[in-house]
């Protein structure tokens, strides 16, 4: 063992970094200009935590009138609904509906729903907007006079709806609304008419404190400040399994990002803890503010595994927003299929290739071939005697109806048709009145296709293929090889057809279903139920009390309705194989679009083949493109470990700027003979140190065993596969041997980067020989030198 971490952070974070005299800053470059001149005694603070209660009240109490008036509506409507006639019935339908959605989202809100409040200048215009603020952005030109004094001129409490009192004057605005955006927007740099922006914190109807930030600290108004910076406060809290929303504390450069048009693809790039998926979430919420109607075709979020659903899925019903986005892991995208498994890199890189694509054209038309009993004589009646079609007959009708390039299921009424052709040609009738012949053979074709010998037949000798039945095809080697002739080679064959043998779906496998689908044609559906016109209006799924189901049943089941959508957003979406992202594509194919991802964190070893895969699914569509500079998750002493790997995956590729720092070095430990044990000291350690979680991060082929080694050290511990750590963060984590990630695949660098990065406060990295350790513990990779 060696190298210790350095010494325990001295109480609070330090702030990184001098303020830069140009260009974008980095929050803590803000703070640092923003609070030195004013800072308020407790006396002070205490009064204006009392100040926000008042207007805290004042919401309250407003929200109360506001509930009662939609409960009146409710029980107007169902007396309404007693009169029984059509027209009162319809009338009582809409009301029933717009008195349950306020009331539902009035209830969800009432907890904790009021963040924040700006301070701003009076506006060059005197012109407001539909929720009651003013418009304009820059200050009046006599805002400030001469002797740098200055008046506020309109207060803006910003929270997760908007409500107006009574006076239609806005008490809270809804922070998606534009008049919101200087909140999030506003540096000290560009400030606009914004004079100090507070963030509030409360708990139900309690403000618990206030945390300021003065962005225009050289004007003389009065206004105190109060706090150490609402960023700081989020980002040091203790993390737990769910994901937070970061409503309060967007900044802004991840606010260009939350509400830039929805037109096509928007397209979000930066490091690990840039808030890539935060501001995803955000953004879904955003665009279903600004167009209820249009996203109410859905949302789908694609997350990479079900562990980063389940950490991100709290974040929009915290937002107010439940029903229109389905959050999904790319293993779950097809219906009824849930993929446990993950197949080993080799087989993972054929399975995500799009050489696949004619590895199962192939099979999706050899199955046919392969069907058992099938028949190879087909004998009617017409006429009084009996037609026949032999072997050879029938292979030529097949061959010839394959020919069409329709998915195979498709192609089945062409069989049909090709069948009956060829038996009405053994019949031998000709006939010269042609209007006399297509009488004859439209009766001929009801007298034989009413037969149930035909339809018997047709059935046993084209059957509906299923996709799982095809992808159980390719496990056969042999027939895997044929159809996979001169496309892959024999250990590839080898390989896939053995993991297609063990029970079970992988992820990888789940495109190829989806692809399946596609070439052999969606069997009939069951029929849908009959489209509730209420459906068409927006925000029904809020209505709950009334249809019996949860929110999240609801979301649920309109997600497995759906197979298109309105908006795709892809997280991690440097990860998309190229099959998966013809798979995702044929979700999004009217769709707009927001992909998020990192190039650096990219488990995919080809990087190109994944690249025109995703133009092919995003189509000519314009692109808007953005990049977030600032690491919110690692504090610098960890981002600067995880820069070291970078540069050897990527090199020449720049870090994000970590916007914090502890004081904590990262501990460096060598495993004795018993690995597990070293493990499990290093987690119990960690989990004395920090309130929140700690995850172990082990190469992939040691998920199962890692699992045994935490075990019994409570819920605050997890232990996961390299892969699966993606997008989550824990509070502290232990990686155990570097070089045995690195070395899983060929993107291993990349993929040891993405466990390097999880933690927001402390690192442990726990080397084996393999890591050639050096004489203070730190693996050969991590070495700056
Ligand atoms: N503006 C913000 N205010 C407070 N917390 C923030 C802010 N932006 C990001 N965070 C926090 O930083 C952490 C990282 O965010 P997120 O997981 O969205 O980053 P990411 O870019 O998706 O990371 P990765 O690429 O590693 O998956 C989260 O805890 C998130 O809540």
């Amino acid at each position: 063992m060696a190298r210790p971490g350095g010494q325990k952070a001295a109480g609070r974070v330090r702030l990184q970094a001098a303020p830069r005299a140009d260009g974008p800053r980095a929050p803590h470059e803000r703070r640092e200009s923003c609070v030195a001149a004013q800072t308020a005694t407790p006396g002070v603070r205490d009064q204006e935590i009392a100040a926000e209660q008042v207007h805290l009240d004042r919401v309250y109490r407003r929200l109360e009138e506001k509930i009662t008036e939609a409960e009146f509506l409710m029980h107007d409507a169902a007396q309404r609904g007693h009169v029984g006639t059509p027209g009162a019935l319809a009338e009582r339908d809409a009301q029933v509906f717009r008195a349950g959605v306020r009331l539902n989202r009035l209830n969800n809100e009432f907890e904790d729903f009021l963040f924040g409040r700006i301070d701003l200048l009076r506006g060059k215009d005197g012109k407001k907007g539909p929720d009651g603020a003013y418009t304009s952005v820059d200050p009046a030109d006599d805002a400030v006079a001469a002797n740098g004094t200055a008046e506020i001129a309109e207060t803006l409490h910003i929270g997760r709806i908007g409500v107006l009192d009574s006076d239609f004057a806005p008490l809270v605005i809804d922070w998606r609304a534009p008049a919101a955006a200087p909140f999030y927007r506003s540096t000290p740099v560009a400030p606009g008419r914004v004079v100090r922006r507070r963030v509030i914190r409360s708990k139900g109807r309690r403000v618990l404190g206030v945390e300021d930030d003065l962005l225009r600290p050289e004007l003389t108004t009065g206004l105190p400040v109060v706090g150490d910076g609402a960023l700081m406060a989020a980002l040091g809290q203790a993390r737990t399994h769910t994901m937070r929303d970061i409503v309060a504390s967007i900044q802004a450069e991840q606010d260009l990002v939350i509400r830039a048009p929805a037109a096509s693809v928007t397209e979000v790039t930066g490091g690990p803890g840039t808030g890539k998926t935060a501001v995803a979430l955000h953004r879904a919420a955003y665009l279903l503010y600004q167009d209820r109607r249009r996203y109410s075709g859905g949302i789908l979020c694609v997350s990479p595994t079900p562990l980063l659903v389940a950490y991100t899925e709290g974040v929009l019903p915290s937002l107010g927003e439940e029903g229109q986005v389905a959050i999904r892991a790319v293993g779950s995208l097809v219906d009824g299929v849930t993929a446990d498994l993950y197949d080993e890199p080799a087989v993972a890189r054929v399975k995500g290739s799009l050489r696949m694509q004619k590895v199962l054209r192939n099979a999706a038309r050899g199955c046919l071939d392969m069907v058992q009993d099938r028949p190879s004589l087909l004998r009617v009646v017409a006429f009084g005697r009996r037609i026949e079609l032999g072997e050879e007959e029938l292979a030529e009708v097949r061959r010839q109806a394959l020919g069409g390039t329709a998915p195979v299921n498709l192609l089945r009424p062409r069989a049909r048709r090709l069948l009956l052709d060829a038996l009405w040609r053994k019949t031998g009738r000709r006939f010269h009145d042609a209007e006399l012949a297509a009488e004859e053979r439209q009766a001929f074709d009801e007298d034989i296709t009413t037969e149930t010998d035909f339809t018997a037949f047709l059935d046993a000798w084209w059957p509906l293929l299923q996709p799982r039945g095809v992808l159980t095809a390719l496990a056969d080697e042999r027939r895997l090889s044929r159809w996979a002739r001169r496309v892959l080679t024999p250990p590839e064959v080898r390989r896939v057809a053995r993991s297609l043998r063990r029970d079970g779906t992988s992820v990888h496998d789940v495109a190829l279903l989806d692809e399946l689908e596609t070439l052999l044609g969606a069997p009939p559906r069951e029929k849908k139920r009959d489209l509730d016109p209420l459906d068409q209006l927006t925000g029904l799924d809020e209505l709950m009390p009334d249809v019996g189901e949860s929110a999240r049943e609801r979301a649920e089941r309109l997600a497995r309705e759906r197979t298109e959508y309105t908006h795709v957003i892809v997280d991690e979406a440097q990860d998309l194989t190229p099959m998966q992202w013809r798979m995702v594509g044929r979700r999004g194919r009217t769709a707009t679009w927001t992909i998020v991802g990192d190039p650096a964190q990219s488990s995919w070893s080809d990087v190109d083949e994944a690249a025109r895969a995703r133009d092919e699914a995003l189509g000519t569509r314009p692109r808007r493109r953005f990049t977030l500079t600032v690491n919110y998750r690692n504090p610098a002493e960890i981002a600067d470990v995880a820069s070291t790997v970078l540069a050897l995956a990527m090199p020449g590729s720049e870090p994000p700027r970590a916007v914090r720092s502890t004081g904590v070095l990262p501990r460096y430990e060598v495993a004795g003979g018993d690995l597990g044990a070293d493990v499990r000291d290093a987690a119990e350690r960690l989990l004395g140190e920090v309130d929140g979680t700690v995850g172990v991060v082990v190469a992939m082929n040691r998920r199962a065993q890692a699992r045994g080694w935490v075990e019994g050290l409570g819920d605050r511990v997890v232990a996961l596969g390299s892969l699966e750590a993606k997008g989550l963060e824990y509070d502290a984590t232990v990686v155990v041997s570097p070089a045995e990630i690195a070395e899983e695949s060929p993107a291993g660098l990349r993929v040891l980067y993405v466990a390097l990065t999880r933690a927001t406060q402390r690192l442990t990295v726990l080397a084996r020989e393999a890591d050639l350790p050096d004489a203070d513990g730190v693996p050969d990779l991590l070495r700056a030198d």
